[in-house]
């Protein structure tokens, strides 16, 4: 019986993976339903084989009567911003003056709500928003009803990864006409609807939102063997995140500008919000020879579109 119980968990853990990561199913949705009630009758029926990697655990059902908080291993970071050209010159100015050539990676900049996932040994164990960078609140049931959260890493491998979680506008749609039937007050944006998601104490609330997330970083890069950005990102994907695709690796400033004003026109073509474009410098030895001001790197700027 155990061996049944846990290859239906690693069959519907792909299964999940397949859909929301690679946005590539393999099986119909009916087919994906009835096999995780087959599961839930069976972790019923012998709870102990159920385990926090299952993929039960994405219908949410703990409720917390608070969230605790959490001091993060490393302290999320926070971005200097551009808001045109001039300054997008300047960032880069500053940045040749003092490594000389460089390549950069753009990154679209999600409007959701930053979050950490912290991995031990390949499984996740705790999630936690950015709350003042150092400290932030334990929101592990809900990041858990995200299926784009792997549960389990493809390698054994202990760090904290970043990223964004935020709600597709389909979502967000279907979510405030919802709302309006019932005569209730409606989310005035995707952002504040993904944030009021996952600050739900009940995890079942958050399990029916339909969130997503995009990771960026982790925050032992000494982990992955990336020497840039862009292998990161790479190596992100390998282990079974969902990272952005419409990054791009570019040599010069003129190509950093011409993706912001890309973006700047083609934003409404995506099925999320953005609220602006993320520039990093991609070789990762640079980026600590550039280091870090009070608060944020010296190697990256946020260029935010206009309100
Ligand atoms: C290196 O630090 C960061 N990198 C980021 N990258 C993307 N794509 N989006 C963000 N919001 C973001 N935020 C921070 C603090």
């Amino acid at each position: 019986m155990e061996e049944k119980i846990r290859s239906l968990q690693e069959r519907l853990n792909r299964y999940n993976y397949e859909y929301h990561v690679l946005d590539a199913p393999t099986i119909p949705d009916s087919e994906y339903d009835k096999l995780l009630h087959e599961l839930i009758e069976l972790e019923e029926q012998h709870p102990e084989f159920r385990t926090a990697s299952s993929p039960t655990v994405r219908v949410g059902g703990e409720v917390l009567d608070r969230f605790e908080k959490v001091a993060h291993d490393t302290p999320m970071l926070s971005l200097g911003n551009a808001f045109n050209e001039e300054d997008l010159r300047a960032f880069d100015k500053r940045v040749r003056d003092s490594v000389g050539d460089v390549e950069y990676v753009c990154e679209l900049k999600i409007d959701g709500l930053a979050v950490s996932l912290k991995y031990v040994d390949g499984v996740f164990v705790q999630g936690a928003t950015r709350g003042d960078g150092t400290i932030g609140e334990d929101i592990t049931s809900n990041l858990r009803t995200i299926k784009a959260v792997p549960l389990t890493l493809k390698e054994p491998m202990s760090f904290e990864a970043r990223g964004e979680a935020y709600m597709p506008k389909r979502s967000f749609q279907r979510l405030n006409e919802a709302k309006e039937a019932r005569g209730e007050a409606l989310f005035q944006n995707p952002r504040n609807a993904a944030a009021g998601s996952l600050r739900q104490l009940d995890s079942k609330l958050a399990a029916e939102r339909n969130l997503s997330i995009f990771l960026y970083s982790v925050n032992d890069l000494a982990q992955i063997e990336a020497t840039t950005q862009a292998e990161a990102l790479d190596i992100l994907d390998d282990l079974g995140f969902k990272t952005n695709k419409e990054r791009r690796l570019v040599a010069s400033i003129d190509e950093v500008i011409e993706y912001v004003e890309y973006w700047t026109t083609h934003r409404a073509d995506l099925d999320y919000d953005i609220d602006g474009i993320v520039i990093k410098v991609n070789d990762l030895e640079t980026q600590e020879q550039l280091g870090y001001t009070v608060k944020s790197p010296r190697w990256a700027v946020a260029f935010k579109f206009p309100a």
